[in-house]
């Protein structure tokens, strides 16, 4: 058979039309689509509901030596929600201008899902056959925290059974001609913090006022994102080594018929912040500045977390998967990029958060990479896009990184097994 790279793209624009974005994502569709691509290059499937109306599609490539441990590559199909009206072209139709497909997922993170099975219908056009069980996964709900998804399927009898021995997931797209990739992420921190304080006339000074006790925080939090925002702006720290905070809601003020009560001071007031966290972070003077600066009682202050993951393992030690010759995986990844002609940055911290910590948690390894050189970081972004030859080139890069994972033969790499 013989693949045009137009029927290659027709392929990717038509996963990008499924509107998967939260929160009501069509995975029945999406499901279906990978099911009957799956199909069609003759791979092993099994759709499966952790959680009922989440499809979690597993795709099996089988190998000819079982007994070996497996590979994952892994994809969620759920993609964040857009505003409509502020994108140039619709972000559910996949319409190409000027060599970019536009739509929302194309580079969060549609395209690798469908990356994976392009590279897998060329190597079998070309008589490839793996020696280790290739598995894919598209998983649901990773946008929204992967709890009915990846972290269900990485806890599961199913996922037990594949001896997954290395995971493959996303990553984002570098600016330059070098990939970048990433071995450990930061932890994110859903932080609300409530202040309270004596309700009073709007022309009264007078102290300890719930927006008064707030603003304190928000001036001590700011002091803190400042700081750590300098250490990358002055090029010290990398984006994914500091600890960010950002503030992404703010409720407080009685309101009426035309916009707020403008002369009462409110009784409450409350602010929520993204917050991420290195593995590298001192998590537990975070955790004493959270309490005795950020929301401290003596200013009439709680706090909640929203979601709060931790950066460290069972163990205490920082979640992280080496990129060093004692992890032969990523050494055989930088000889596969490298024998596809591509060039990487020095490994990083992913500075949001993804479905590999649920697959790094029960100590495997994994490697977050997305292959898109030359291209604008615009995951989450409105007018978010891919370049159609950028989307091609990753599958010659997935194409030698399956090869070189899916041939290799060592056998010590068994040591899971024997535990
Ligand atoms: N990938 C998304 C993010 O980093 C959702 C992860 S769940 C905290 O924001
Ligand atoms: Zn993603
Ligand atoms: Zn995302």
């Amino acid at each position: 058979t013989s693949v045009t790279d137009d029927d290659i793209i027709s392929r990717f624009q038509q996963y990008l039309k499924i509107n998967t974005a939260h929160p009501n994502p069509k995975y029945y569709e999406a499901a279906d689509f990978i099911l009957s691509e799956a199909k069609a290059l003759s791979l092993e499937s099994q759709s499966i509901e952790f959680v009922k109306g989440k499809p979690l599609v597993i795709l099996k490539w089988p190998g000819k030596d079982t007994t070996l441990q497996s590979i994952l590559l892994n994809s969620h199909t759920d993609v964040v929600p857009v505003e409509d009206h502020k994108w140039v072209l619709p972000p559910f139709e996949a319409r190409v201008e000027n060599g970019n497909v536009y739509a929302r997922g194309s580079q969060d993170m549609k395209c690798v899902g469908l990356q994976y099975l392009e590279a897998i219908r060329k190597l079998k056009d070309s008589g490839f056959r793996p020696l280790r069980d290739v598995y894919l996964s598209f998983v649901p709900d990773e946008e929204i925290g992967g709890h009915d998804g990846a972290e269900k399927f990485a806890n599961s009898e199913v996922f037990e059974r594949m001896n997954v021995g290395i995971v493959l997931d996303e990553g984002l797209p570098s600016t330059n001609e070098k990939y970048r990739v990433f071995y450990a992420e930061r932890s994110p921190w859903w932080l609300v913090i409530k202040s309270t304080g004596a309700p009073g006339h709007g022309a009264k000074l007078y102290d300890n006022t719930a927006m008064e006790n707030l603003f304190k925080s928000i001036e001590s939090i700011r002091r803190f994102r400042g700081a750590q925002f300098d250490l990358v702006k002055a090029g010290l720290t990398a984006e994914g080594e500091v600890v960010s905070v950002n503030m992404v809601a703010l409720k407080a003020g009685t309101p009426s018929p035309t916009g707020f009560v403008m002369n009462l001071q409110p009784s409450e007031a409350e602010a929520a912040f993204d917050i991420r966290v290195p593995p590298t972070a001192d998590q537990a003077s975070l955790e004493r500045r959270i309490a005795e600066e950020w929301a401290p009682t003596s200013r009439n202050m709680t706090f909640e977390f929203k979601q709060k993951v931790s950066a460290y393992d069972k163990f205490g030690q920082p979640i992280l998967t080496a990129t060093d010759q004692s992890n032969h995986w990523w050494s055989l990844l930088e000889d596969a990029i490298a024998k596809a002609n591509g060039k990487l940055e020095k490994p990083e911290i992913f500075p949001a958060s993804t479905d590999a910590r649920y697959f790094r948690d029960r100590g495997l390894p994994a490697i977050g990479f997305s292959p898109m050189a030359n291209t604008p970081i615009l995951l989450h972004d409105h007018n978010e896009f891919l370049n159609k030859d950028e989307y091609l080139r990753g599958i010659e890069i997935y194409e030698s990184i399956i090869k070189v994972y899916a041939s290799f033969g060592d056998t010590k790499d068994s040591t899971r097994d024997e535990l």
